[in-house]
């Protein structure tokens, strides 16, 4: 009993990443998950890393923020935020289809670049209060979050604070699936029996790899 206590409140700490275009609303998110309020302007270009602690599940997560300035290229995001990170947030505003073009191309890169293929990404709509000047469907987003194997949603860092962190709520519900999967690998790495199976197992590929590239070198 006191076990599981210890273990419902056990603090994992998580790295969360957010890109996009300029103007979508990256700060604003946060600091609406953080503070619950919307404060309306922001210090445009401004990168920071917030810390906060929240419960998700009866898990208490450890989180760092990271409001990274914004993005127009792909070749503006960092190696290094790419490996700090346990998740990503890539964000576009559904009122501006150029935020939606950027965000299709970091998608695409973050998850053909990020440390591991596990680590969750989450593709984000934001200002979905602004009806009548949505350009961007759900139906369309969706369908690009789909062919990624990542989750959409929408929010409204103005209206909505229940959106917001339903957001980062989704993303540590992910990050914990990855690290759970990622220490039962461990363990099972430990056993020696497995480890020696690994073991046959790279031995036989690279034993057909060599044969196979001596049979395509005499050719
Ligand atoms: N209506 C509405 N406005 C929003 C929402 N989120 C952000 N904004 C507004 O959009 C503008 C840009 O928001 P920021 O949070 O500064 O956007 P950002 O992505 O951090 O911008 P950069 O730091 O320049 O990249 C501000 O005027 C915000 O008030 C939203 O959900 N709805």
């Amino acid at each position: 009993m006191e076990d599981k206590a210890k273990h419902a409140s056990a603090i994992k700490d998580a790295n969360i990443v957010l890109f996009g275009a300029k103007g979508v609303g990256k700060t604003a998110l946060t600091v609406r998950y953080i503070t619950k309020r919307f404060i309306g302007d922001y210090d445009p270009d401004m990168e920071a890393i917030y810390s906060h602690i929240c419960l998700v599940d009866g898990k208490q997560f450890n989180l760092q923020i990271m409001d990274t300035g914004w993005q127009t290229e792909t070749s503006d995001i960092k190696e290094d935020q790419l490996q700090w990170a346990d998740a990503f947030l890539i964000v576009f505003s559904l009122t501006d289809r150029f935020s939606f073009d950027i965000a299709q191309g970091f998608l695409t890169y973050v998850c053909s670049n990020r440390e591991d293929v596990r680590t969750p990404v989450i593709f984000l709509g934001n200002k979905c209060d602004l009806i009548h000047r949505r350009t961007i469907s759900e139906k369309e987003a969706s369908h690009v979050a789909d062919s990624h194997s990542c989750q959409y949603l929408e929010t409204s860092a103005s209206e909505n604070y229940a959106g917001v962190v339903h957001a980062f709520a989704e993303l540590c519900r992910q990050i914990k699936v990855v690290n759970k999967k990622k220490e039962k690998l461990k363990k099972l790495m430990q056993k020696p029996s497995v480890a020696k199976k690994l073991q046959i197992r790279q031995s036989l590929r690279n034993f057909a790899e060599r044969t196979w590239r001596s049979r395509t070198s005499t050719v």
